[in-house]
């Protein structure tokens, strides 16, 4: 399973490929037209003999070459004709697409994207209208979505009982088929859309809305049966005062991970955090001191900036690129990593030694966090795709007697690198403690998930808000705490 919308860069495959069945359709063209031209040319000399015979019939007929012709004529070429009618233009450009089907996003793709796009209209809080014409939470693209694709959101999210989101983009691919016509063969029936949008009306219990909408619509096809039907069955469900079950209300209050997403977290108010130059974590920084932000002090956590420079970014990408798999997340029930919908993106991992640059890569993680790398997990590396993002999470596993933390213990801290910026959205966002980083290219941040005493700080909830437009990438860490047992800094003695 290919999960293409869950990686930018995966995804770019699916642009040749989709190149290709252009040039394949092409291809088709082709063939059509030159049957096309081999038919057009034979009308016109057959016309041209026929007219003439039909200028003087018995003069023609008369002569036995012609009467000889024409029996033959009609006899043959006509079956042969019938054979050439028959015989269908295209079956190579329709083995073709049938042979490139397999890399092809499938329905489920449809639905995680159609999923990842609602994602992102609900956690910014945008409008379906905006959305359509290109106008991202502020920032004005020149793109634009089709009545179709609207038409696609608003059948997937009736069918996923989403009728709140199906009925906003039904709206709107109505509002779209007014202006714009879609072209054969694609095209879509207003009296379809409308009926979908009345029976998402219906779901709402916006009985008499959805009357309105089967009216408009038999405006336009005053016979068609099922307009007839549907608008009978809604006058009965009034007039006995039918509801549906209650349907899913929206939440009013924007909840704090929304609000950190959104970049509406108040600024802190703490004195003790500041920027500096950080050359004291470890000796190496005597040398090459850090620009360290002191984010926040439980959880500790600081951002450092301009860690990684543009060369190792590129490699880093580069490396990643071939490898990455849809992410998956550890599930305590199953005691396995599994692919879940509130993790969506790519990762790939890397050993320690994989590379110079990932040996370089880890000195500085130690150098920056004073921590011990042994017993750690690998170098991992992620990109998101549309909509991609965590959800609320910790990193800790706070398991006891389990596998997964017996041997290098839990993990202490998380180190997070920063490899892009990211157009909009894609924070990292702490709601319990009103943070939110947005991603700086070349910056990391680091937090510590324990408390001094080795328990869990649910303080570190995190999430990584979905992203709007860009392409996030992250590199990050998993520092295990087995191996800090001598080394580890005690913060509450230094204050
Ligand atoms: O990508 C981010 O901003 C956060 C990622 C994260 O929390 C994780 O991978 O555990
Ligand atoms: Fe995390």
């Amino acid at each position: 399973e290919e999960s293409h919308c869950t990686s930018v860069a995966g995804m770019v495959k699916l642009l040749d490929l989709e190149a290709q069945l252009i040039d394949n359709l092409a291809d088709y063209a082709d063939e059509l037209e030159k049957k096309l031209d081999i038919v057009k040319r034979s009308i016109a000399s057959m016309r041209l003999e026929n007219d003439r015979a039909r200028g003087s019939t018995e003069e023609y007929l008369s002569n036995p070459l012609n009467s000889f012709s024409l029996i033959r004529r009609m006899n043959r070429d006509w079956t042969i004709w019938q054979l050439y009618i028959d015989d269908p233009v295209g079956l190579t450009q329709m083995e073709k697409i049938q042979e490139l089907r397999e890399h092809m996003p499938t329905s489920t793709d449809v639905e995680e994207a159609v999923t990842a796009l609602d994602r992102i209209q609900s956690t910014y809080g945008l409008q379906v209208a905006e959305i359509a014409h290109g106008l991202l939470d502020g920032r004005q693209y020149n793109v634009s979505l089709t009545a179709l694709d609207t038409y696609a959101m608003g059948q997937i999210l009736f069918d996923q009982g989403n009728y709140w989101a199906a009925a906003g983009w039904l709206y709107q691919s109505i509002v779209l088929m007014e202006v714009y016509t879609i072209s054969a063969p694609l095209e879509v029936s207003k009296t379809e859309v409308r009926m979908v949008y009345a029976e998402a009306l219906l779901k709402l219990n916006q009985n008499a809305d959805a009357l309105k909408v089967v009216n408009i619509a038999l405006a336009d096809k005053p016979h068609d049966i099922k307009l007839l039907l549907k608008k009978s069955e809604i006058e009965t469900m009034i007039r006995t005062d039918t509801k549906n079950q209650a349907p899913k209300v929206q939440q009013g209050a924007t909840e704090a991970y929304k609000m950190g997403c959104r970049g509406q977290f108040p600024p802190s108010v703490d004195g003790r955090l500041h920027c500096r130059y950080n050359s004291t974590t470890s000796p190496f920084l005597i040398l090459a001191p850090l620009k360290m932000e002191l984010v926040g002090l439980d959880p500790y956590m600081v951002l450092y900036h301009d860690v990684l420079s543009a060369a190792e970014i590129k490699e880093l990408q580069g490396m990643a690129t071939p490898g990455l798999k849809r992410a998956t997340v550890f599930q305590a029930a199953s005691g396995r990593n599994e692919v879940v919908k509130t993790r969506t993106s790519k990762v790939t991992w890397f050993p320690d030694s994989y590379s110079p640059l990932t040996v370089r890569l880890n000195a500085r993680i130690s150098d920056m966090t004073g921590f011990n790398l042994y017993g750690s997990e690998m170098l991992q590396l992620m990109n998101y795709g549309l909509g991609g993002h965590y959800d609320k999470h910790y990193d800790f596993f706070n398991q006891t007697n389990s596998n997964i933390t017996l041997m290098s213990g839990d993990r202490i801290a998380t180190v997070l690198f920063y490899l892009s910026d990211v157009e909009q959205g894609g924070a990292t966002v702490f709601p319990n403690i009103q943070t939110a980083v947005f991603p700086q290219r070349g910056s990391v941040i680091m937090w510590y998930n324990l408390n001094d005493d080795g328990k869990p700080n649910t303080q570190t909830l995190h999430a990584a808000c979905p992203v709007i437009v860009g392409s996030k990438w992250v590199c990050n860490k998993w520092i295990r705490e087995r191996e800090q047992i001598f080394s580890r800094p005690c913060l509450k003695r230094r204050k």
